[in-house]
């Protein structure tokens, strides 16, 4: 398909913030010129984003190049400065995509859309890579046109077309571009399968290109409808009262395929990476199976497979967590947690504590101190915290985690909201301060990145 204004242009919405990644180089120079156009012929806003990752002497140099060619444009640059730190196994490469989707991420609005410059041949040479990895059908999908991401969507337009289509319009439109040296290197697969297999597949099957890029689109569908069955599975293997984690129950009933299928959306889920499928056998193994006694645990890069009593739980990996931690707060405005998540605090009916007393105490957070003990309202007797936590099954690795509200040095609640005690709560016909936990920064709540 010839890339033009026209054929472009489908499926842009108008009144939408869209965002272009703009790395200087041909692709997404032909994204921002195209949007640039169609500004004025559609009412949306354009911004573009830059990411500059230092890893490179040259990386200076693009990100002037970037806000050379959006000031020309009259275009607003985000440049976003992106320090990657590679995981155990992880490429410098991977982790510097890793860190730019991050960036994207925390940048977008809600409703916002992220436009990336991905065309038809890297679809195809995406499918390859991952047949060469031995990728079950969410890897053979490759790249979604169109995803969630973010608090906004992440949208691919230039997917329908190929790689001499664009270099066509940027040359008929007399458009400057950055060469990334590093694109003719060899020893990374993607440009050994860019640069020696894909022209060789050509020769013999012209459309190799859009064919493969067409398999992809079969697979996408199929590991979509694939998803909603391991959404149904799942849905039946929750808890009610513990919507994070897994019956053991529940999944051992089902047959091995099942198993994998469900544990891996539910890992996927939480924004981890997809698990090899040596590690879900060790799941299934060494967790599902074991008698639990020993609250059996898997940890590998991305997190933890734990389980405890009857329940299988997901642990992301260490945050930096500090036991001795405390803050003041007032409840007016968010309070940030070392790991991340967070406490905010409303007025609302129902069980909470007592505004009055609220109002009139000085409010601190900490986390949970040897020998802490409350008495939960509702409820006769003071009982140490660590009582508490095994009765309400909760399990060992979330105890210290706790958010622990202190009104002049003695504890209001813990949890949140979820254990009050009895000398500050407040009467239930009346509105209460109702403290809540956000913990989504925490359980990793990351999105796809393709
Ligand atoms: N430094 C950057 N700043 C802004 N956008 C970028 C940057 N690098 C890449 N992008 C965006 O991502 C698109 C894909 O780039 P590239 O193929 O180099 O990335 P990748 O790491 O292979 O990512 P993917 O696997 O998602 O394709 C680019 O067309 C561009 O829109």
């Amino acid at each position: 398909m010839r890339l033009s204004l026209d054929s472009f242009r489908a499926g842009l919405q108008p009144g939408t913030v869209y965002r272009v990644a703009f790395s200087g180089g041909l692709d997404s120079t032909v994204l921002l010129d195209l949007m640039q156009e169609l500004r004025f012929l559609i009412p949306f806003e354009l911004q573009a984003v830059h990411v500059h990752h230092g890893l490179l002497a040259e990386a200076d140099g693009w990100s002037r190049h970037c806000a050379e060619v959006a000031g020309k444009y009259g275009i607003v640059l985000d440049t976003l400065r992106v320090d990657a730190c590679p995981r155990p196994g992880e490429s410098p490469e991977g982790a510097a995509r890793t860190a730019r989707y991050r960036a994207f991420e925390a940048l977008l609005n809600p409703g916002d859309i992220l436009l990336t410059a991905q065309h038809l041949d890297d679809q195809a040479e995406t499918l390859l890579l991952q047949l060469m990895r031995g990728a079950g059908l969410p890897g053979l999908a490759a790249m979604p046109a169109v995803a969630p991401f973010g608090r906004g969507m992440l949208h691919r337009p230039l997917l329908r077309f190929s790689r001499r289509e664009i270099l066509e319009y940027a040359r008929n439109k007399g458009l400057t571009w950055i060469e990334d040296p590093s694109n003719r290197d060899e020893r990374y697969d993607r440009n050994f399968i860019r640069r020696r297999i894909m022209p060789q597949l050509a020769t013999r099957w012209p459309a190799i290109a859009a064919n493969l890029a067409r398999s992809a689109g079969h697979c996408a569908e199929a590991a979509g409808l694939l998803d909603k069955q391991a959404d149904t599975l799942a849905a039946a293997a929750t808890p009610a009262d513990d919507p994070a984690s897994l019956d053991v129950i529940a999944v051992r009933a089902l047959p091995p395929d099942e198993q994998r299928l469900l544990l891996r959306r539910w890992i996927k889920k939480r924004g981890l990476r997809a698990p090899s499928a040596k590690l879900l056998e060790r799941i299934r193994w060494e967790i599902l199976e074991s008698s639990g006694e020993h609250a059996p645990a898997i940890a590998w890069a991305d997190g933890d497979v734990r389980r405890y009593r009857q329940r299988l739980y997901l642990v992301p990996p260490a945050t930096d967590f500090a036991p001795s931690w405390t803050s003041d707060w007032t409840g007016e405005t968010l309070l940030r947690l070392p790991g991340g998540d967070s406490l905010v605090a409303s007025l609302e009916s129902g069980p909470g504590i007592d505004p009055a007393r609220w109002r009139d105490g000085t409010i601190t957070v900490r986390y949970r101190r040897q020998g802490d003990r409350i008495e939960p309202a509702g409820r006769l007797g003071h009982r140490e915290l660590k009582k508490l936590f095994q009765e309400a099954g909760l399990p060992p690795w979330e105890r210290n985690r706790q958010p622990i509200v202190c009104i002049d040095g003695r504890i209001a609640a813990i949890g949140g909201s979820r254990w009050l005690a009895s000398e500050f709560a407040g009467p239930r016909e009346q509105l209460n301060v109702v403290v809540h936990w956000d913990q989504t920064a925490v359980a990793g709540n990351g999105h796809r990145l393709s």
